[in-house]
């Protein structure tokens, strides 16, 4: 690998972002070559850079050598060594969204691939090592934190297997300061958000698309710090300039960044998802019961191995929706010189603008595209009948309503047979067309329109259509009576008698509340539907995932179950036989 020296007279620094594709290391990279003092390396996994059209800045660097990109695998130690050859800092930004249900590759990358960056940092005789840690690796997952500073001590025990491998990284990390002229130091960012985020945001509004985030879990009291990521890369920054300058009080220590504003967690979150025209959450849920939806989940998890939902980032995304959260940087505000340079409320503004093509009314309006139906239209058949049950026109799907509402009531809950119902329905259209006929042309100002006959008239081309299909469906029916009086058939024989006693049954007693409800729900649940299309569809899914992993799970327990049913039958045979 060559070193260039093009920018040797500005006296450049040159470092490399480890993780520098990421959604902190762009924003950190992006720092970096606008401050114009440094020659950074990008080294990440993918196998070569994809630029994306806003990243012009990196795009100007990349061609004039001030920026350049380099594949690594942490879990490689030579391949590591090779791109930190030559750069006096290294920005470590870590891995993230690794499986968490795979602790084999989570430790070779968070722990091994930290061991890795150290030796190859020692190797390469670099100076700095700031690593972007987080403050989720002093929360046990159980209790609160307050105002929390450095002082507090890695939990014992946790749940969550990402964070205590943070850990463990961390404190590699801080444990090699001031070895072979590496001086370290550790930034503890807590809940990142903002422009490219790949976590917090993206799980919110996936479960927002879904109509999960109604809910508030517990009283939504609890309070939580968030940091903006340019604020996070400032911090960065500023501990790479001090470790330069103040080592003693930074070298080989962890800092808690923030924004400095705490906010009710469920505040900040009814911000973004008002932001981007969702719902603000309302429905208070009992921490408690929230609790036990998980255990069923987590029991789901261990017995089903469900592949549909990540059990660990559901107990992540919950506790730190549940506890309160907060700490204290005033050791990074002394020590690193870092205080916030964005705040909350224009963190939140710059978040939103950024995702705003997964807002509500923009999937709503690709979903409802001039070329896309809905769901609810392609059900229906996305014609008359669709528009009037979909209530495209209001007025003409109230009339539609109002008329199937009359005549159900007149055929079914006057009390009269259908003969006598029909009789009389025809006499009052005679009568009412009759007098119709007889109306002056202008009554009490209003015109009155005439019916003209051509409206009573069926063309020639439909009769005689009708009259195939009658007679088609005639000769099939007597077909099959034939078949059925000869015994020729038995199955079917058997399947009409069960069909006509269902009908008796069905006819006598529930047709009447069938056709009620069925009349109501044709003209609000395919409109409900339409509405609440995404959150109905995630509901469904996840019922039905549930059950076929419950019917899975009972299936693959069955021949344990009929073998011990079988044994203890066994046993109490013999038992009863010898007593
Ligand atoms: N996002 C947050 O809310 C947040 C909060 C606090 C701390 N952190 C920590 O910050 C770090 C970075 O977070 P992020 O949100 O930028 O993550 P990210 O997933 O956006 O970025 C991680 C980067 O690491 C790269 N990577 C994956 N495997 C690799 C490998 N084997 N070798 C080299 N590179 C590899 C990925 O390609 C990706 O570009 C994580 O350790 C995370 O725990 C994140």
């Amino acid at each position: 690998m060559t070193v260039d020296d093009r920018f040797a007279h500005l006296n450049p620094k040159k470092c490399v972002v480890v993780g520098g594709r990421g959604f902190l290391g762009r924003s950190l990279v992006l720092r970096l070559l606008k401050l114009g003092n440094w020659i950074v390396r990008i080294a990440d996994s993918a196998q070569s850079l994809q630029l994306l059209n806003s990243e012009s800045v990196l795009a100007q660097a990349l061609s004039s050598a001030r920026a350049s990109y380099f594949h690594i695998d942490l879990a490689d130690k030579c391949n590591v060594v090779k791109v930190l050859e030559g750069s006096s800092v290294v920005f470590f930004m870590d891995v993230a969204g690794v499986d968490v249900n795979d602790f084999y590759t989570c430790y070779r990358l968070i722990v091994q691939g930290a061991k890795n960056v150290i030796s190859a940092c020692r190797e390469c005789r670099v100076k700095r090592l700031i690593y972007n840690s987080s403050a989720d690796v002093v929360f046990d997952g159980l209790h609160d934190i307050r105002n929390g500073d450095e002082s507090l001590a890695y939990p014992w025990k946790t749940d969550d297997m990402l964070s205590d491998l943070k850990a463990q990284a961390e404190s590699l990390i801080l444990s090699v300061n001031d070895i072979d002229g590496l001086l370290t130091c550790s930034l503890r960012p807590s809940n990142v958000f903002g422009p490219g985020d790949t976590e917090f945001v993206p799980y919110f509004l996936k479960s927002a698309r879904y109509g999960f985030t109604k809910f508030i879990i517990g009283t939504g009291d609890n309070l939580s710090d968030f940091t903006f990521s340019e604020n996070v890369t400032h911090a960065h920054i500023c501990a790479e300039e001090a470790l330069n300058f103040q080592t003693v009080s930074v070298a080989g220590k962890a800092f808690f960044i923030t924004n400095d504003e705490p906010i009710q967690f469920w505040e900040f979150l009814s911000l973004l998802l008002e932001g981007l025209g969702y719902q603000r959450p309302y429905v208070k849920l009992p921490a408690k019961l929230a609790q036990y939806i998980l255990s069923v989940l987590k029991w789901s998890h261990e017995k089903l191995g469900s592949r549909y939902f990540s059990y660990p980032l559901l107990v992540h995304f919950f506790q730190i929706a549940s506890y309160t959260r907060t700490f204290n940087c005033t050791e990074a505000h002394k020590h690193l010189g870092y205080s916030p340079i964005v705040s909350l409320e224009e963190g939140v503004t710059l978040t939103i603008e950024s995702f705003s093509y997964l807002s509500k009314d923009s999937c709503l309006s690709r979903s409802f595209s001039s070329t896309e139906q809905s769901k609810a239209d392609k059900l229906l058949g996305g014609g008359k009948v669709a528009d009037i049950l979909l209530w495209r026109d209001e007025k003409k799907s109230f009339t539609y309503f109002a008329v199937l509402v009359l005549l159900f009531y007149w055929f079914f809950l006057s009390g009269r047979t259908f003969i006598s119902s029909a009789a009389k329905l025809l006499l009052l259209a005679t009568l009412l067309f009759y007098g119709h006929g007889f109306l002056p042309s202008k009554l009490f100002g209003f015109d009155i329109q005439r019916i003209p006959l051509s409206y009573f008239e069926i063309s020639d081309a439909v009769v005689k259509d009708s009259v195939i299909t009658t007679v088609c469906l005639w000769n099939k029916g007597f077909q099959i009576i034939r078949r059925l009086a000869h015994g020729e058939d038995w199955s079917a024989f058997f399947k009409i008698a069960v069909f006509l006693y269902l009908m008796k049954m069905f006819l006598s007693k529930l047709l009447t509340i069938l056709i009620g409800i069925g009349l109501v729900f044709a003209f609000m649940g395919f409109f409900v539907y339409e509405q609440y299309e995404s959150e109905i569809d995630g509901m469904v899914d996840v019922l039905f995932t549930s059950l076929k992993e419950f019917m899975i799970y009972l299936m693959s327990i069955s021949p344990v179950f009929i073998s011990r049913l079988l044994r203890y039958h066994d046993n109490f045979q013999q038992y009863e036989k010898k007593g």
